[in-house]
């Protein structure tokens, strides 16, 4: 089966050194989407990535999406491409994401973060080396790998790269949409790769994601910043009205306190009862990833639930709250607290977002303040779940045996990537989701890494992937 991945295999690692460079390359362009000084790094990583297909042949196209909404800015262009037009091959249509999270040395990282340094162990440190440029720059090096093989390449490939993901892919939807049954109407299937593993060692497929609504909730009263001393005791505050709010939403253990959202939740299958048992995942290896034993559960059952299946509501930040060293005795006169909801089957997201804001008016209400409030959802994306019985997962199953040596896991994930269900919607077609770094990469943390292993194995897995496809037949 395959024959030809033998050679193409030699050929990646013959190749790995200038594969990394290419990696080095795009980890030192800062392309940050969620801040505005960032944005023309996040057009020039969008316009390497179609310098790079472009030097590889394929048919590139720079695809502006307008203004981000509420701003004068213009969101990053969509990169699309296409290598190989056969009207005898499959096409797979491969969406990736070249923007990054923030991250700054003073954050807590050991090493530059827009530096890749790769250390003794293997480890190639820097930001989105595993979220999302190496799994993105691994669809180009298995083209690579197959053109200076001399290989022919197995399938028609389309490519959808998008410099948003991390600020909730503003714009995408629609251009997903319109493009449909355009640039993207040969796709036979769609495959993701932009999660991970679950542990270090064994890969997996990945059929589910969780939906994330994103929500900010501002509080304000005072006409400027106050002094403590003068104004304390005095005025009311709205730090201490929005801290109250938001500590009235979860508790330590990770229960939702508001009404409506468990009441949606999908009730536990017997079937799904015994899906867990076989994964290959140990409180362990959490531990590790977590860099503590800090765990809500003690056990891999609820835990793996916890993370796959049941909501989970974070809190992320207050802006305008004093945050820096020292003592500053300052009262904020207006701030915004951040949280999120990550959703699950069978959760809507109009009426998560009804319960949300009916809970945290209630508890405003309550607190009998001055100040002003208001709360809103900033972005929302619904969860996903696919069906892995389709030759999309068999072929990857295939992939990860032949590269991997083992048969994957099949697993859902915790986190969101709103566009795969646009995808599924929009062509019709199976989307699968095929990671390439494992969990301890430190996605969207300090200290963010690729291992080696991961990344030159990860291309031959995509390239496998893709003779699989060719030869699986149609179901
Ligand atoms: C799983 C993917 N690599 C990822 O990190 N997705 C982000 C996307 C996001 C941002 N806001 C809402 N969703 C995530 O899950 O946080
Ligand atoms: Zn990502
Ligand atoms: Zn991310």
């Amino acid at each position: 089966m395959a024959p030809q991945l033998d050679s193409y295999f030699q050929q990646v690692d013959a190749l790995s050194d200038a594969f990394i460079e290419r990696l080095r390359q795009a980890v030192a362009i800062p392309s940050v989407s969620s801040e505005a000084a960032r944005r023309p790094d996040v057009v020039r990583m969008g316009q390497f990535l179609a310098d790079e297909l472009t030097k590889l042949g394929a048919h590139v196209e720079l695809r502006p999406l307008g203004k981000q909404p509420g701003t004068d800015l213009d969101l990053p262009p969509v990169v699309l491409a296409r290598y190989g037009n056969d009207k005898n091959k499959r096409t797979i249509l491969v969406y990736g994401h070249y923007d990054v999270q923030p991250a700054q040395k003073t954050d807590g990282w050991d090493t530059e973060p827009f530096e890749l340094t790769i250390m003794p162990d293997g480890r190639m440190c820097g930001r989105g080396s595993t979220d999302d440029k190496g799994p993105v720059l691994g669809w180009l090096n298995a083209i690579e790998a197959h053109k200076s093989a001399g290989i022919e390449f197995p399938v028609n490939l389309l490519m959808c790269f998008e410099g948003m993901e991390e600020y909730g892919s503003e714009g995408l939807d629609d251009l997903i949409n319109a493009e449909a049954k355009k640039f993207f109407a040969d796709a036979d299937a769609v495959c993701i790769s932009d999660n991970y593993w679950l542990g270090t060692e064994r890969p997996c497929l990945t059929y589910g994601l969780r939906g994330c609504n994103y929500y900010s909730v501002e509080v304000w009263g005072p006409g400027a910043d106050l002094h403590s001393g003068v104004f304390g005791g005095t005025a009311q505050e709205p730090m201490t009205d929005l801290v109250r709010i938001m500590s009235s939403l979860v508790d330590t253990n990770g229960n939702i306190l508001i009404p409506g959202i468990a009441e949606q939740v999908a009730p536990v299958t017997a079937e799904e009862e015994g899906l867990y048992d076989d994964i290959s995942f140990t409180m362990e290896t959490l531990h590790e990833s977590l860099g503590s034993k800090t765990t809500i559960f003690d056990d891999k059952k609820r835990t793996l639930m916890a993370r796959w299946r049941q909501p989970s509501l974070s809190l992320h930040g207050i802006e305008g709250a004093f945050s820096a060293p020292g003592a500053k005795t300052v009262i904020p006169a207006k701030v915004i607290g951040k949280f999120s909801i990550r959703t699950v089957p069978n959760m809507d997201i109009d009426k998560t977002n009804e319960a949300v804001y009916r809970y945290v008016e209630d508890v405003f209400k309550k607190l009998g303040s001055k100040n002003s409030m208001k709360v809103y959802a900033q972005h929302t994306g619904k969860w996903w779940v696919a069906s892995p019985k389709h030759w999309n997962f068999s072929a990857a199953a295939k992939a990860t045996e032949r590269v991997w040596g083992v048969k994957p896991d099949f697993t859902r994930e915790g986190g969101s990537i709103p566009v795969t269900l646009t995808f599924e919607q929009a062509t019709g077609k199976n989307v699968l989701l095929l990671p390439m770094g494992s969990s301890t990469d430190g996605a969207h943390s300090i200290n963010e890494k690729l291992d080696k292993r991961n990344y030159i194995e990860g291309i031959k897995l995509l390239g496998a992937y893709l003779h699989y496809v060719a030869e699986e037949p149609m179901n």
